[in-house]
C-alpha cells in the first residue's frame, strides 16, 4: 500500500485539496471498520500526503457518527506520523473574528457519545493528554500561517477548543458558560481525533477556521450552517495555502514529537499475557512494545 508521513483531515467545507497531484484513491479497511471515505493519496509540492474528508466527500456523516477509530487507524496504516486537522469552529472570543485562524492547544470535552480509545478488551492504557496538541507540530503550523501574511486574517496562537456533541448548535446559556470558562472556539469533532491520534503515536494539531460567533454575540446573528459554509468557502483557499506551506515545512524539517512515544509508559497490561485477539487487533500500535 502507498505510504504517507503526513495526513490531513478536512472538515466541513474542505472536502478536497485542489493542489494535490498524482492522486490515488485508497479504500482502507481497518480492525475498527471503514474510514469516513476513501483516503486520497497524492503529492503536495512533491511530498506524499494522505487526505481524508472527515464527514465524507458528500458530507454524509454527523459528528456523532464519525468512525474516529477507523479514520486514525487508517492513517496509521498508511504510515502517517503528523496529522493536521482543518476544522470549522465558532468563536467564543470577541477578538477571534470570522475568517481568523486559531491553533488551539487545549480541549474541553462536552461530548457524550464518542468512543475515543483503541484500548479495552483486555489491554489497558492511559495516555498523557495534559498537552493535548503536539506543540512542535502546532509551531510549524503557526509559522506557516504567519509566513503567508494573509490579508484580513489574524492568527491566534493557542486557545481552548470546546468539543460538543451536536448536531444541534449550543444554546445561548451554554455558549455564555463556555465563555465564562475562558474557552476560545467551539466545534464537534477534534477531541476524539486528538485522543486517538495520541494513542496511535501520531502528532496532531488543528487549524481551526473561525466561521461564526456561535450564539453569544449581541451584534452578530446566531450560527447557522449557511453561515459556516459561506465563511468556510471564503477561507478555503487560505486554508489550503496554509496546509501546503505546513506540509512543505514538515518535509524540510520534521519536528520531534512527544506523541511519537506516547505509549511508552501508558500501557498497564502485561502484553505477554494479554488476549491474543486484542493484541492482533492493535498490532500496529503495539508492535514496538511487544
Ligand atoms: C457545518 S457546521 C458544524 C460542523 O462543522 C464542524 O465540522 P468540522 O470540525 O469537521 O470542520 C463542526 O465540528 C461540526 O461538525
Ligand atoms: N458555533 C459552532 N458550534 C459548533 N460547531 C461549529 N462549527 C462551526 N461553527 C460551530
Amino acid at each position: 500500500m502507498a505510504q504517507a508521513k503526513i495526513g490531513i483531515i478536512g472538515g466541513s467545507g474542505l472536502y478536497k485539496m485542489d493542489a494535490l497531484k498524482d492522486v490515488e484513491e485508497v479504500h482502507v479497511d481497518t480492525p475498527f471498520g471503514s474510514p469516513s471515505d476513501a483516503l486520497i493519496l497524492g503529492t503536495l509540492d512533491g511530498t506524499q500526503v494522505a487526505f481524508l474528508a472527515r464527514h465524507g466527500r458528500n458530507h454524509t456523516l454527523l459528528p456523532s457518527e464519525l468512525p474516529f477509530r477507523a479514520n486514525i487507524y487508517a492513517m496509521k496504516q498508511l504510515g502517517v506520523e503528523y496529522l493536521i486537522s482543518a476544522s470549522a469552529v465558532g468563536s467564543l472570543k470577541e477578538e477571534a473574528k470570522p475568517l481568523d485562524m486559531v491553533v488551539p492547544d487545549q480541549f474541553i470535552d462536552r461530548t457524550k457519545n464518542r468512543v475515543s480509545t483503541f484500548f479495552g478488551e483486555g489491554i489497558v492504557a492511559h495516555i498523557a493528554f495534559g498537552d493535548s496538541i503536539c506543540a512542535n507540530l502546532a509551531g510549524v503550523l503557526m509559522d506557516a500561517i504567519a509566513s503567508l501574511n494573509l490579508p484580513d486574517v489574524s492568527l491566534h496562537r493557542g486557545g481552548t477548543y470546546v468539543c460538543m456533541e451536536g448536531p444541534a448548535f449550543s444554546t445561548k446559556a451554554e455558549s455564555h458558560l463556555y465563555r465564562s470558562w475562558g474557552a476560545t472556539v467551539i466545534g464537534m469533532t477534534n477531541l476524539p481525533e486528538a485522543k486517538l491520534a495520541r494513542e496511535a503515536e501520531i502528532a496532531y494539531a488543528t487549524l481551526a477556521l473561525v466561521t461564526d460567533y456561535d450564539c453569544w454575540h449581541s451584534d452578530h446573528d446566531s450560527v447557522t450552517v449557511e453561515m459556516v459554509i459561506a465563511n468556510l468557502q471564503r477561507n478555503a483557499v487560505n486554508a489550503q495555502k496554509v496546509i501546503q506551506e505546513t506540509v512543505h515545512r514538515l518535509s524540510q524539517n520534521p519536528p520531534s514529537s512527544d506523541a511519537h512515544s506516547a505509549l511508552k509508559y501508558a500501557i498497564l497490561t502485561n502484553l505477554e499475557k494479554a488476549p491474543a485477539l486484542t493484541k492482533q487487533k492493535l498490532e500496529l500500535l503495539l508492535q514496538k512494545y511487544l
